[in-house]
């Protein structure tokens, strides 16, 4: 048997997977939801991976190459980790079509529950001014691409709603067994997830 796969009686793990725009709330929905949820559970966001890599000089190409190879990576690492029956709350920016096709050729698709994170551009820029931490107009440039490919198992609202009444919508919804397919299900028998870079 592969190292990564599960032993003898364990399931995959699940991936509930958390898609939306900078400043939407996906890292303070993933920690109030694994506070909710029983059994250990990951935290794997692709912002950490971004900060374990060295920052040295780079031009625009190198640093090109140097992203989609740390998403490819973490895409990699959410699959095996899942392979290994860990459950995880994944938190990711589909801002590129590629990186959608990336998930769908790797994750299992029926242990994926991709969670649409949705906020308000307003609300979003207030956001972003507030933290300070991330590039002006960063949410304003993902709003229109990231929630493009259209279909979800759960959508939040975190314009009108806290970290902890999404993560109880979440929570609420893994708590009820669904026998349909599931978002990514769909999304790979259609295979219409996007053309593109
Ligand atoms: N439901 C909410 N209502 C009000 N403010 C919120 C809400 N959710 C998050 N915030 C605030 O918005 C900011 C961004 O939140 P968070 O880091 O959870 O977003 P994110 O989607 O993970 O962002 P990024 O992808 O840039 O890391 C934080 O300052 C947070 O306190």
């Amino acid at each position: 048997m592969p190292a990564s796969e599960p032993g003898p009686g364990e399931a995959r793990g699940r991936i509930v997977f958390l898609n939306g725009t900078s400043s939407a709330g996906k890292s303070s929905i993933a920690g109030e939801l694994v506070r909710l949820l029983d059994a250990p559970w990951f935290v794997l966001s692709a912002d950490a991976f971004h900060a374990m890599r060295t920052a040295p000089a780079m031009g625009p190409d190198q640093l090109e190459g140097v992203l989609r190879r740390t998403w490819r990576g973490f895409h990699r690492a959410v699959a095996g980790m899942a392979a290994a029956g860990n459950d995880l709350v994944v938190d990711h920016v589909l801002s590129e079509p590629w990186r959608l096709r990336d998930c769908l050729d790797l994750f299992v698709p029926e242990d994926v529950v991709l969670v649409g994170v949705h906020c308000p551009l307003p609300e979003l820029e207030r956001r972003e001014r507030l933290r300070g931490d991330r590039p002006a107009g960063l949410a304003a440039r993902q709003f229109s691409r990231v929630h493009a490919h259209g279909d979800y198992d759960v959508v939040v609202d975190s314009g009108d709603r806290s970290p902890q009444e999404c993560a109880r919508e979440i929570a609420a919804f893994l708590r009820r067994t669904s026998a349909g397919p599931t978002a990514f299900t769909r999304m790979r028998v259609a295979g219409t997830w996007g053309q593109g870079p």
